[in-house]
């Protein structure tokens, strides 16, 4: 790759429960997204850390109006590539399935398993069919450097963990906890899922940051999780997260090669509609985010 074909970085960061607004960007401004699967959670906020080109987007909305199954993954993502986005770091507030990530801790996670049932799942549909490999559903580059900072920054965090995605709005029965127990989860969201997906169908590396809020209703010796004790824990991981993400952006936003690990080449060998068979409506939305290859 010559100097002039190097990506130059744009970071997306996506701040769930508890975490409304980012600190520390410069030329701040709210603005409207408007994409072909409707609008996202909220406007987004673009500015500048370092130099750096970033968007945050509060998952939730601000104010935290709109419930987990009922946020517009598609626009949210769809917004995010809009916006010239290469690189997200999702923020979360997660129950703890295990005793050694007590609530404070992060877990980067690099797996989940997606129990969501009624959520649009994919930008594809009938007219233009695509499989994308969700083996390794995080970029192991993103993931690499927020390991890094955070050791620096000497937060509590542990690299690896499967991210369990539940439907909600209610928390888990204490037996659905116990199951997600014994396939070995380490936390326990709303979220991640189909948000994920739905980045690597739209070729943005994404990368998480599951924050222990809570763990869940297993624990004899804690209590069980309500908002309440979710939001005086966000509290605190809301400055770690803070911090953390003040000291990724310069790392990530360093102008670099294609993804190492291959996330923003995701569309290369997976859609399978044949040319004449693919729909030409569908194909004008999906423009917004799989353009490189349509
Ligand atoms: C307020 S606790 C439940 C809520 O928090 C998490 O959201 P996010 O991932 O946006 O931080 C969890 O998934 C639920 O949506
Ligand atoms: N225990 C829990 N279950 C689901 N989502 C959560 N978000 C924070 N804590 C959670």
């Amino acid at each position: 790759m010559s100097k002039s074909e190097l990506v130059e970085p744009v970071i997306g960061l996506i701040g769930g429960s508890g975490l409304y607004d980012i600190d520390g960007l410069e030329d701040k401004e709210w603005r409207t997204v408007e994409t072909p699967w409707g609008l996202p959670s909220d406007q987004l906020m673009f500015g500048r850390l370092d130099g750096v080109r970033c968007v945050f987007l509060p998952r939730h909305g601000r104010g935290h109006p709109i419930p987990p199954s009922r946020l517009n993954y598609r626009a949210n993502i769809a917004a995010m590539k809009m916006s010239g986005v290469t690189d997200i770091v999702s923020l979360s507030a997660v129950g703890s399935l295990k005793e050694e990530l007590p609530p404070g801790h992060f877990v980067i996670v690099d797996q989940f398993i997606d129990r969501t049932v009624w959520r649009e799942k994919s930008f594809f549909d009938t007219g233009c069919v695509a499989h994308i490999s969700m083996a390794d559903p995080l970029c192991a580059r993103i993931g690499d450097v927020l390991e890094e900072q955070a050791k620096k920054l000497g937060l509590e965090a542990t690299r690896g963990g499967t991210y369990l995605v539940m439907e909600g709005p209610q928390f888990s029965t204490r037996a659905e906890s116990e199951l997600y127990r014994s396939w070995g989860c380490s936390v326990i969201g709303m979220t991640n899922m189909p948000e994920a997906s739905l980045a690597r169908e739209a070729e943005i590396c994404y990368a998480t940051v599951a924050m222990v809020t809570d763990y869940d209703c297993w624990h004899t010796e804690h209590d069980n999780v309500t908002v309440e004790s979710v939001v005086k824990i966000m509290q605190g991981n809301s400055a770690r997260a803070k911090a953390l993400v003040k000291a990724v952006i310069p790392a990530l936003g360093q102008p670099r090669d294609l993804c190492s690990a291959g996330c923003d080449r995701a569309l290369e060998y997976a859609l399978i509609t044949a040319p004449e068979a693919r729909d030409p409506a569908l194909l004008t939305k999906l423009k917004a985010i799989a353009g490189r290859v349509l």
